[in-house]
């Protein structure tokens, strides 16, 4: 007899021949172009802090390994339960025969999670359709009933070139789904198709073996993938394929019985690692208070070793060519999301006070939320732009982060001299990425290593007040060379400074500072941009370093070429008016931004 799997798979080929005899592919695609919108899976797992696990929640009455689990429970309360115990995704079997589900099911699902929204204000979790997709036809249903998101299972679809169409059906109408994969194998099958969200399916569906260390595998296979520098002779596919492997984020499946599990599970794969969430159905089926439940699975997660996920994403390979541009000193949403759209991989706002622009923690909230709901619309994204990608400090940079967010940039915050708590509190109501520190914080402060979110910290480079029109005026063309000894001192001190930052910084900045001024920064004048190559080569390369200070469109290429440079970052150079950029300039400035080429011939 064929296994289980086939079975099942078969009986679905026969059940959608069916479902189209009712309704043709044209009236459901128009059905789900009409459906309510729907969110995006690779934006959520981004919005949820990092120090909590992402729980998907699942509705299951039966299955065929266990019988029937829970027929009498009512699809709507107990969507409410999840959802009120923080779970981010509601996974909804709508397999008839073996499950006992249905798209009445999905529907009602979808109900509930935005009735949950309206009355609570909380943002809604997101619907997945977890069913057998051997058709684009069940994708295009799962959106007309209202889902966000489906499952693709690659132990049936087999080939990359089937996961690959489906995912391109789903994009298309803004779903990202989830692949199910239960072996290396299959891994390899789901990078190759360009998957972003992996499912780590520890029960085998063609025996219902669990395998308790697949998750912990499938974690170290990406890892593998990801991991070292890119051969200088690697073919296109195997770039795309460490490209793919270090922007996935995996999601553990199937026979998790709760916290302690997570914990173990957490260990498994050591500290820093792409596991981000469980998918968890049976035991929340069982669950006498399963609101309490998701939540305990929520908090199952170390805080301390999830800050180091966040900074570990953004150390991994990056699949794009040329320095990434940061763009500061942003004050409105419309001008965080014309830098999104230019290509910016990051978005600053000033969140110290008293500086020409200054934002608020309000603002800068709305700002990021627009940086959110910003997205990428084109399929190709990022992974597709794998060229020129030897092994610079570039390569360590901030991809996995930002292809999970579906390409959107990183907001960061910039701070001026405030400690780690209140760094903390800020950063969270603003809802940034990236905390950016530009005072003379104390590196030894043992706060800063408990921070959320990853640290850039900025060194500032002295400049002699006397040279300061002279170059001001050649900050057009190139900086002014530093004198050689004014040159030694700048490298000596930076580089204690950033052997002193560098346990809990992810990457450094370089910034002019004038002598005598108050503050460094936002001068418009810029150093010796040869400094920071040297500062690279002084400290081995531990951090990646970003330069600042008198960048514009016209000097960004030449400063990124001579400095080496990961990271440009402008404020006062893209600028229509104060507070106010210049979108033809901001774009300007990123596409110069990545024509440079940092490695000298
Ligand atoms: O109930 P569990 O053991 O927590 O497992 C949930 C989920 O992983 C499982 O239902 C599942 C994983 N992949 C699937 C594919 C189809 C149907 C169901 C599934």
């Amino acid at each position: 007899m064929a296994d289980i799997l086939t079975r099942i798979c078969k009986q679905r080929e026969l059940d959608v021949a069916e479902a189209r005899a009712a309704a043709s592919d044209e009236a459901v695609l128009a059905a789900a172009r009409a459906a309510a919108p729907c969110l995006n899976l690779a934006d959520r797992i981004a919005a949820v802090p990092c120090e909590e696990l992402v729980v998907a929640a699942e509705f299951k009455r039966a299955s065929p390994s266990k019988g029937d689990i829970a027929c009498d429970l009512e699809i709507g309360a107990q969507v409410r339960e999840y959802a009120e115990g923080g779970a981010s995704v509601i996974s909804v079997l709508t397999e008839p025969t073996w499950f006992k589900g249905s798209l009445e099911d999905l529907a009602a699902a979808r109900e509930a999670a935005d009735l949950f929204a309206a009355e609570t204000g909380k943002p809604r979790p997101l619907v997945l359709r977890k069913d057998f997709v051997v058709d684009r036809y069940q994708v295009l249903e799962a959106r007309a009933r209202g889902a966000d998101t489906v499952l693709l299972i690659v132990a049936w679809l087999e080939t990359a070139d089937r996961v690959r169409a489906l995912l391109e059906v789903a994009r298309s109408l803004g779903m990202e789904p989830f692949v199910e994969v239960a072996s290396l194998a299959e891994l390899r099958v789901a990078l190759e198709a360009g998957s972003r969200v992996i499912g780590v399916n520890n029960r085998d569906l063609r025996t219902f073996k669990v395998d308790p260390d697949m998750t912990g595998r499938v974690v170290g296979e990406l890892q593998r993938l990801s991991g070292g520098a890119a051969a200088a002779e690697a073919t296109d596919a195997e770039d795309r394929l460490r490209g793919a492997a270090a922007a996935a984020v995996v999601f553990a499946f199937s026979g998790i019985k709760g916290p302690s599990h997570v914990r173990e599970l957490r260990q498994s794969c050591g500290e820093v690692s792409p596991l981000r969430g469980v998918l968890v159905g049976e035991h929340l089926m069982r669950a006498g208070d399963a609101r309490a439940e998701v939540a305990a699975l929520r908090g199952a997660w170390p805080h301390k070793a999830a800050a180091s996920v966040a900074s570990a994403a953004e150390l991994l390979a990056s699949s794009e060519p040329g320095a990434r541009s940061k763009i500061c000193g942003v004050c409105t949403a419309d001008d965080a999301v014309a830098a999104a759209r230019a290509g910016a991989s990051f978005v600053g706002m000033i969140l110290c006070p008293g500086t020409p622009r200054s934002v608020g923690a309000e603002e800068a909230a709305a700002i990021t939320a627009s940086l959110r709901a910003f997205r990428e619309t084109e399929s190709s994204s990022l992974l597709g732009q794998a060229r020129d990608r030897k092994a610079h400090m570039a390569a360590r940079s901030f991809a996995l982060v930002r292809a999970a967010a579906r390409a959107r940039p990183l907001a960061v915050g910039v701070f001026r001299g405030q400690g780690p708590s209140e760094v903390a509190s800020l950063a969270a109501a603003a809802g940034v990425d990236v905390a950016q520190l530009h005072g003379s914080e104390d590196p030894s402060d043992a706060g800063w290593a408990e921070l959320a979110v990853p640290i850039v910290k900025v060194i500032h480079v002295e400049v002699s007040p006397a040279t300061e029109a002279a170059q001001a005026a050649a900050a057009t063309r190139a900086a002014a060379a530093a004198p050689e000894a004014e040159a030694e001192a700048a490298v000596t001190s930076a580089l204690a400074q950033a052997r002193a930052w560098a346990p809990v910084a992810s990457a450094l900045i370089l910034d002019t500072k004038i002598k005598g001024a108050a503050h460094g920064g936002g001068s418009g004048v810029s150093f010796d941009w040869r400094l920071a190559r040297l500062l690279t080569e002084a400290s081995g390369g531990e951090l990646p370093v970003g330069i600042a200070g008198g960048l514009t469109p016209s000097n960004v290429r030449a400063a990124a070429e001579a400095s080496g440079a990961f990271l440009v970052d402008v404020s006062g150079g893209v600028e229509a008016s104060l507070r106010r950029k210049d979108g033809a300039l901001v774009a300007e400035f990123c596409v110069e931004a990545g024509r440079a080429r940092l490695q000298p011939e």
